[in-house]
């Protein structure tokens, strides 16, 4: 393309020099030849008027000389002698012949000295006629006679140039008489011009040796010079010729002719500037029509050049954007194939044979598509038979009629291709082929990470959600029921706390695979975290008790199934499970609404005891709204200062007041005096256990701090709950060696009561901390003790003063045997470990005399005193009413 260019600049180029070449040359053929036109015109121009000068002057040259050799015969001459000759006759005879010839002025005859013998002019005889010198002698010497002109001289009578014309005749006696005819230069001029009207013409009247003797224009001042060069008649017609004027010099033609009298020549110049004015003119035109020619053709040519190079860069840019379009396409990342309004092949890049290497033998520009993917149908479908592949081929090529399509591919080798297709403007279609492979493993694995419990596999809370929320849209829409059973596996934090957290996830695991294997695939099993799982049940009876049954059926199957042996790490474990379970289809609810109820109603089964299925009872739901308002209030009641402690007298079995207990009390303004049972364990769930926990150390140090100002209560020690998180505190020590500081309290009379599960839910931390506030003289009990997992293991490892009986074995005492043993074992287990033991809730003497009687002497009970505020308290000890 580049090349055919630059051939088409030298054709341009290579054209208009040409043209402008043949144009010049043209011009200057035509101007030489117009010149030479010009000349010739000129030349035969002078010709014809020097020719007719001739003629005219000839003739009256002619007149003049008949006129001279008339005077012969006219007077006699030949036959007469000088003397004989009678003047005034001869005057009146010469003076009638010279009117005869209008050229000539006065004819006189004069003899060999100059004088006038006769003359037209009568009064000139006898006188001398002032001739030019020598001019008589040259004629009358003259052997035959012939017509004599002189040289022009200013005539003494008429003070103008003339020539005298002279022909001597001879008389009889021998002498010889001279006729002269004088005529003046400017009647000869106006002879020679003969009214000719050429611009700037130059005639002379001269004799051969270039003496001038007439001249058009009169030139006074050179008339009688030579004029150079001479120009002596070499031919009788000689040609016109370039050369200078006769008069001005200048550059002319001229042309001669020789007169009948033989010395005289009569020349015709005509200026170049005249014979080639028109000439100029016409050059001029030519010069610029030829001009005019070359500049349109020069113009033609740039702008033809222009176009070229014009063509030249937008060729130039195409063939960069085709380069670049090349190097863009090829570096896509994506496939790319361009068809047609035929749907042919135009166009396609590395990436495309990359995704479809079958195409690689085949394709070829100009080829259908169709073929292509009857390619394509090969490789893609198989071992289909004919009639499938023409199915799909023809579905394909519909696709392909659509403006604006996207659809996506499974290729034999896994990967998944995002076709899309959109119309080009000329009616073809761009085909873009994205491996979108890794995006939809990866869009899997988000979908996986974002709804998929990454441990057990199932969906996790957000995609229970959403599908919750379709199916009671569904079933709204259908009429049909579904179930919801939220499942929470009993004791499990104790399993994770005891055997780690790697055998809880095996247990969620198979928890997991279990719960699956009771339901149908349309059902949805989901992990909400922890250890809940949530069984959402579709397409149930249409009629409420039926679906209800249903959903238990279903229930009760995951109950005995997940109360079958676990074997996790090569132990052997049982575990149950409780489920809350809530219908749902008959209104539009909230997925979180259903799920709460369903949640609710696993508290309700954990509260009865677990292992169990229990359906959703609305009641239930005003104690959970209870609970959330109780919570609610709970966040003022500490600034509100709506807390109190009272005081249980801890006393030995003989009524001897020992110490007390402090347990918080919430004075509502509404509900009354509120129990810790109430909030101790919504104050834990929400943090609010942390200032409360503070406030009673303070409050407790401080009542012992007073206390010990009073000798009858001085050694009376106080025991303090501490809830496990205000334990794992990181400051609890601190915190506490604080309140001992600052109220002044004897840290010895502190007693701090931990639970079971706070010693155990990290123990090497517990010893820590307990170890430091021993050291500060703080004493520790055990409480609730023989209701957890009592480990003879940790109980040596803390440091601890007491063992609380928890009041449920005291309770036991005489009504389970079982009871009554274990509390004999931990009674047994303190003495043996040096631990005090201590039995709270003693209610009855007979509990008092059983503990009593096997080694138990500290109590706390109803028996003995009710927590009381500290008013009423220390107005007990001095009543002595405890003494029994
Ligand atoms: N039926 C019966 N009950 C008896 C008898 N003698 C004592 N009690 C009750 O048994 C509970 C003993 O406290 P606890 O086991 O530490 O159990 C406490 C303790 O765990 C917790 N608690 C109370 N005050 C605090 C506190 O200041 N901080 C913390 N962290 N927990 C506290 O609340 C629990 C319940 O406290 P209370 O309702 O005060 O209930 C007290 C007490 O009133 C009896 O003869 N018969």
């Amino acid at each position: 393309m580049r090349a055919s260019l630059t051939k088409a600049t030298t054709a341009v180029i290579g054209i208009a020099t040409f043209f402008v070449l043949a144009v010049a040359a043209l011009a200057i053929v035509l101007v030489r030849d117009s010149r030479e036109s010009a000349l010739a015109d000129g030349k035969a121009q002078a010709e014809r008027f020097v020719t007719g000068a001739q003629a005219a002057v000839n003739r009256s040259f002619l007149g003049v000389d008949v006129l001279l050799a008339s005077i012969d015969s006219l007077l006699g001459l030949q036959t007469m002698q000088l003397d004989w000759l009678e003047a005034p006759l001869a005057n009146k005879l010469i003076e009638g012949a010279t009117r005869q010839n209008l050229l000539v002025r006065s004819v006189a005859l004069v003899d060999a000295e100059g004088t006038v013998v006769a003359s037209s002019d009568a009064s000139d005889t006898g006188q001398a006629m002032a001739l030019p010198l020598g001019f008589v002698t040259e004629a009358l010497e003259q052997q035959v006679s012939t017509l004599l002109v002189s040289n022009p001289v200013v005539s003494p009578s008429s003070s103008e140039p003339v020539l005298y014309f002279a022909r001597h005749v001879r008389l009889a006696d021998g002498h010889k008489l001279l006729a002269v005819a004088e005529v003046q230069v400017n009647l000869i001029t106006a002879i020679l011009v003969q009214g000719a009207d050429i611009s700037q013409l130059e005639a002379t009247l001269e004799r051969n040796n270039g003496t001038m003797l007439a001249s058009v224009p009169a030139q006074e001042s050179i008339s009688g010079t030579q004029l150079q060069p001479a120009l002596g008649m070499t031919s009788a017609t000689p040609e016109a010729q370039e050369m200078p004027s006769r008069l001005s010099k200048r550059p002319a033609v001229v042309a001669r002719r020789g007169m009948l009298y033989g010395s005289l020549l009569i020349t015709a110049s005509i200026p170049l500037d005249t014979v080639l004015a028109e000439w100029r003119s016409e050059s001029k035109m030519i010069g610029g029509v030829a001009l005019t020619f070359i500049l349109v053709i020069v113009v033609a040519g740039v702008v033809g050049l222009r176009y070229l190079h014009r063509m030249g860069q937008a060729q130039r840019a195409i063939t960069l954007a085709k380069t670049t379009m090349d190097q863009a396409l090829e570096s896509m990342e994506s496939g790319f194939l361009l068809l047609d309004a035929q749907r042919c092949v135009v166009s396609w890049n590395r990436r495309y044979l990359e995704i479809y290497p079958w195409q690689r033998r085949l394709i070829a520009p100009g080829m259908s598509f169709e073929r292509m993917l009857t390619n394509t149908a090969h490789e893609l479908l198989g071992d289909a038979s004919d009639d499938e592949r023409k199915t799909w081929i023809a579905s394909r090529m519909d696709m392909l009629s659509q403006h604006l399509h996207s659809h996506e591919r499974v290729l034999p080798n896994g990967n998944v291709i995002e076709i899309t297709e959109r119309a080009t403007p000329d009616g073809g279609v761009v085909i873009v082929y994205q491996d979108v492979t890794r995006l939809r493993q990866a869009t899997a694995e988000i979908e996986q990470l974002a709804f998929y419990d990454p441990l057990t596999g199932l969906p996790n809370r957000r995609l229970l959600t959403d599908r919750l929320q379709q199916a009671i849209t569904a079933c709204t829409r259908n009429g049909r029921r579904g179930a919801l059973l939220f499942m929470d596996l009993d004791h499990f934090k104790t399993l994770n706390d005891t055997l780690g957290h790697d055998v809880g996830d095996l247990l969620l695991q198979q928890v997991a695979q279990r719960v699956k294997a009771c339901v149908r695939e349309a059902d949805t099993v989901a992990r909400l975290g922890g250890d809940e799982f949530v069984v959402m049940l579709l397409d149930l009876s249409l009629d409420p008790l039926e679906a209800a049954q249903q959903a238990q059926m279903v229930g009760d199957n995951i109950l005995h199934s997940l109360n079958q042996p676990y074997l996790l790490n090569g132990t052997q474990y049982r575990s149950s499970c409780s489920v809350g379970a809530a219908l749902f289809g008959d209104t539009h609810q909230a997925s979180a609404e259903l799920l709460k109820q369903a949640d609710i109603a696993m508290y309700q089964v954990k509260n009865a005891g677990r292992n169990a299925l229990c359906f959703f009872d609305p009641q239930m739901l005003a104690a959970i709204q209870n609970r959330a308002d109780l919570e609610s209030d709970l966040r003022h009641a500490l600034t509100a200062q709506q807390f109190e402690l009272h005081y249980q007298l801890q006393t030995t079995d003989q009524g001897v007041p020992v110490g007390a207990e402090a347990l918080v009390r919430w004075r509502h303004p509404q509900r009354g005096l509120v129990s810790p049972q109430q909030f101790i364990g919504l104050a834990e769930d929400t943090g609010l256990i942390l200032p409360l926990g503070h406030w009673v150390m303070q409050t407790a140090c401080a009542q012992l701090t007073a206390w010990q100002a009073t000798p009858d209560k001085a050694a009376l020690q106080l025991s303090v709950n501490v809830s496990a998180r205000q334990f794992r505190q990181v400051d609890f020590v601190e915190q506490v060696r604080g309140i001992l500081r600052d109220s002044g309290a004897n840290p010895n009379l502190l007693k701090l009561e931990l639970t079971e599960s706070l010693v155990l839910d990290n123990v090497q931390d517990t010893i820590a901390k307990m170890k430091q506030l021993k050291a500060t003289g703080v004493r520790f009990s055990m409480d609730d003790f023989g209701t957890g997992h009592s480990s003879l293991t940790y109980l040596t490892q803390l440091p601890l003063d007491q063992l609380k009986i928890d009041q449920s074995f005291i309770h036991n005492i005489g009504v389970h045997a079982s009871d009554a043993v274990i509390v004999q074992t931990i009674i047994g287990m303190a003495n043996t470990l040096g631990l005090e033991v201590i039995a709270e809730g003693v209610e009855t003497e007979a509990q008092r005399d059983f503990l009593a009687a096997h080694g138990c002497h500290l109590c706390q009970g109803y028996l003995f005193a009710k927590p009381l505020p500290v008013v009423e308290f220390e107005a007990m000890l001095l009543l002595h009413e405890i003494t029994v």
